[in-house]
């Protein structure tokens, strides 16, 4: 079969090792690494990946042939946890954070999360489209081919349905593919203050069956906190999202460990996100129920807390983990993924081949895309970030730069000389 199109050349080719599920401990440290590779497309899909010339048996008359000499290719980076659709932002929280208030104070006086739940309920399904269109692009730019996107402004449906909804259309309408997570239980809204479970009741009685009816969303989500939800309000949503067939994250492990941790393990969700504050009995318990440990060092760095997720602990545990931006206008305001590779190295100590791994083939696994993305296997979808380095150690090193010149989705280029065409 001929190719449409071959990226030759490459200096080096970062491509994960796909096993047909998330790496685990120490198999993140492998990877296949090929030198003066090429990349072939057929469909939108990957056709072949090797070293030197393509074969005669890829190429014909027609196929365009693209040299990327000097350059460094990886799977399209995916966001697996973003908070991307919201009204509003948060910059008057800033300097009180910068004078050392917390962000669970901020939030107990009515600011933080509940701040943005009030723009966003004021905000039109337009005005949210645009703003969130314009995030997307600037992910798009930094190399991120995919991305989750939760709900949870709203804490009313008829705002998470327009979250929703903005999801949904921008998926259709966008070369980033968007994954969604309802995710009504993030705040406890203040008529709920005396009675948080009251509020999951609501949810589980009146939304989730909407969600699924509606087909808006393939995840639920939790935050597990303390001043939020605790261990068993917890429990009781997910395992109720479990019975109408949703797949399960949660918020565990942020600043408190409060069991959120052993109630991922119990319900068998898919991921556990944040985890600054895991235990070693809790991530123990992560690895025996393989879930998956998904990392934000953007929120560590942008609370200002210096408390890193301990990723070298799990993964000597044997689990996996991934890496994303947590993208939202409160703990991380950030379209930048690289920023967060670069923190896994700096304050995680993590390699450039567990950082590359952890935002292709695990973030894949992690939102239950791992057999079409996050890999260069055969019949994948085309989707790779080129960048403007010459290894994969490079975008590591050299921080807080984007380096994505040029991005493909689904085999066409959308991003050309770090620039949306
Ligand atoms: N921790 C809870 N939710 C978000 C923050 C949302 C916000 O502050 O607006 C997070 O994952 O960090
Ligand atoms: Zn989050």
């Amino acid at each position: 079969m001929f190719a449409d199109k071959v990226l030759v050349h490459f200096n080096q080719i970062f491509s994960p090792i796909d096993l047909g599920r998330p790496l685990k401990g120490k198999e993140m440290s492998d990877a296949t690494i090929i030198e003066d590779g090429f990349i072939a497309i057929k469909d939108g899909k990957i056709l072949a990946l090797g070293s030197g010339e393509p074969d005669a048996s890829l190429v014909n008359a027609q196929t365009e042939i693209i040299d990327y000499t000097g350059k460094m290719a990886s799977p399209g980076l995916i966001d697996c946890h973003t908070h991307l659709v919201y009204g509003g932002s948060r910059e008057n929280e800033f300097s009180k954070k910068l004078n050392g208030v917390s962000y669970l104070d901020i939030l107990r006086e009515g600011g933080g999360i509940l701040s943005t739940v009030r723009a966003t309920q004021a905000a039109s399904f337009d005005t949210m489209y645009d703003k969130t269109k314009n995030l997307l692009d600037k992910m798009l730019v930094h190399g991120v081919t995919t991305v989750e996107a939760k709900s949870g402004y709203g804490l009313n449906w008829e705002t998470e349905k327009r979250q929703m909804d903005v999801v949904k259309k921008l998926d259709e309408m966008e070369p980033i593919d968007l994954v969604s997570t309802f995710m009504g239980a993030h705040a406890i809204p203040a008529e709920f203050k005396e009675n948080p479970e009251g509020f999951i009741d609501i949810i589980i009685e009146e939304m989730l069956p909407k969600v699924k009816e509606e087909n808006l969303a393939e995840f639920c989500d939790i935050f597990c906190e303390t001043g939020v939800f605790n261990a068993h309000e917890s429990r009781k949503l997910l395992l109720a999202a479990k019975e109408m067939g949703f797949k399960l994250k949660i918020h565990a492990d942020e600043i408190d460990s409060i069991g959120g941790v052993d109630v991922a393990a119990e319900v068998g969700a898919v991921s556990a996100e944040h985890l600054m504050a895991a235990t070693d009995e809790g991530i123990k318990k992560m690895a025996d129920a393989n879930v998956i440990g998904n990392l934000l060092p953007g929120t560590t760095f942008s609370l200002m807390v210096n408390t890193y997720a301990p990723a070298k602990k799990m993964l000597d545990a044997g689990m996996a983990i991934t890496l994303s931006t947590d993208s939202n206008p409160g703990s991380c305001p950030t379209a930048n993924i690289q920023f967060m590779m670069q923190l896994g190295c700096f304050e995680m100590g993590l390699t450039p081949i567990q950082v590359f791994n952890a935002v292709t083939i695990n973030a894949a696994y992690s939102i239950d895309r791992g057999d079409t993305i996050g890999s260069f296997k055969e019949g994948k979808r085309a989707d790779i970030a080129i960048f403007d380095a010459a290894n994969i150690d490079y975008p590591l090193y050299f921080f807080a730069t984007n380096l994505v010149k040029d991005v493909y989705k689904d085999g066409q280029l959308v991003v050309k000389d770090f620039a949306r065409i």
